[in-house]
């Protein structure tokens, strides 16, 4: 997100008093994002973000979480380390959310990435995928075709209040991905949402990684399609075909995709933007506008879907 849930000077104070992050100095609220709310905090032992979980985070899922985010920076993957207090616990209670305090990372998030960035993206996906699989515990995708479904139930009825005619062309997409989604790819721990906001860089040297709320065992070439859809394509939505060549020669630097996941590509990259585009139409639908809260816009997404929906080979992405 987003600030959807405020808190006040000495309700944080308090909060932060068993963790060993020194005395508060300042706080402020950060627009950036979309799922949670997070508050930059400035204090006597350095800066921190605080995260206040919302709605589409089930508390279960967060030892997965933070679990996770501990095991890949002892991989040498630059990510948030989550803070844990006195007593032991890293997950507490705020505003009546669950709260978590992670170490800040240094670096900027790119408006406008290039080829070389792209490069980079792509060899730290294939290097998280990597480091991810020896990690112990598992969590399946809520945000595969069953929960696509459950999200288009839930926005079906407006959906041609957005674009008239969206609501045949996503059903029969559905018809299509229910009947022939890809089996038996390499799977394992993906990011699953390794979008430009959620990359940092120093210059062209990437600097860290964050968000892993989304983080899933799922195909690792979808993860793949997913930073195609999200680093490729340009603001008037054509697909910027040296940057897709850039992030998949990166990543096959680090993990060589296979022949079957080549060929896959088109459908999964075609999935990825389907289920981009039905949290975006929800919250568009949804949730309120104002206050420290941006929505995305779901067309974005359908441009990208009819994009794939054309591909005839998967050396159009930028294979070599
Ligand atoms: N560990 C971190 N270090 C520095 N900035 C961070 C960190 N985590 C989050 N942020 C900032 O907070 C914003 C929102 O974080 P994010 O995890 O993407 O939220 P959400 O889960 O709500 O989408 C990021 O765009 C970034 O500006
Ligand atoms: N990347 C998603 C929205 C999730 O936002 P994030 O801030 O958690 O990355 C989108 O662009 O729809």
């Amino acid at each position: 997100m987003a600030v959807y849930t405020d808190v006040n000077e000495s309700e944080l104070g308090a909060f932060l008093k068993p963790y060993p992050v020194g005395d508060l100095l300042s706080y402020k609220g950060i627009a950036e994002g979309t799922e949670n709310s997070n508050f930059l905090l400035h204090t006597t032992s350095g800066s921190y973000i605080l995260t206040l979980y919302e709605k589409r985070v089930d508390k279960a899922d967060l030892p997965f979480f933070l679990g996770l985010m501990g095991h890949l920076a002892r991989k040498g993957i630059s990510c948030p380390l989550p803070v844990t207090a006195h007593d032991g616990t890293v997950i507490g209670a705020l505003a009546g959310r669950p709260a978590v305090i992670i170490t800040f990372l240094e670096g900027l998030s790119l408006r406008r990435p290039t080829a070389a960035h792209c490069g980079e993206v792509g060899k730290a996906l294939a290097q998280l995928h990597l480091a991810g699989q020896d990690f112990p515990m598992t969590r399946p995708n809520a945000l595969a075709i069953d929960g696509w479904r459950k999200l288009w139930n839930a926005s079906h009825a407006r959906a041609d209040e957005v674009e008239p005619g969206l609501a045949a062309e996503v059903d029969a997409d559905f018809a299509d991905f229910e009947r022939n989604w890809p089996k038996g790819l390499p799977k394992g721990i993906i990011h699953a949402d390794l979008f430009p906001d959620n990359v940092f860089f120093l210059g062209e040297k990437l600097s860290g990684l964050i968000d892993f709320y989304f983080a899933c065992n799922d195909l690792y070439a979808y993860d793949v399609a997913t930073c195609l859809n999200a680093w490729c394509f340009e603001k008037d939505f054509s697909f910027n075909l040296t940057k897709g060549t850039a992030l998949l020669a990166g990543y096959q630097s680090v993990r060589p995709l296979s022949g079957d996941e080549k060929a896959a590509l088109p459908m999964l990259a075609r999935g990825s933007a389907l289920r981009f585009m039905l949290t975006r139409l929800y919250d568009w639908l949804t949730v309120a506008n104002g206050g420290l809260v941006i929505k995305r816009d779901p067309t974005e997404y359908i441009r990208r879907m009819r994009f794939h929906r054309a591909i005839k080979s998967p050396s159009e992405y930028g294979l070599t």
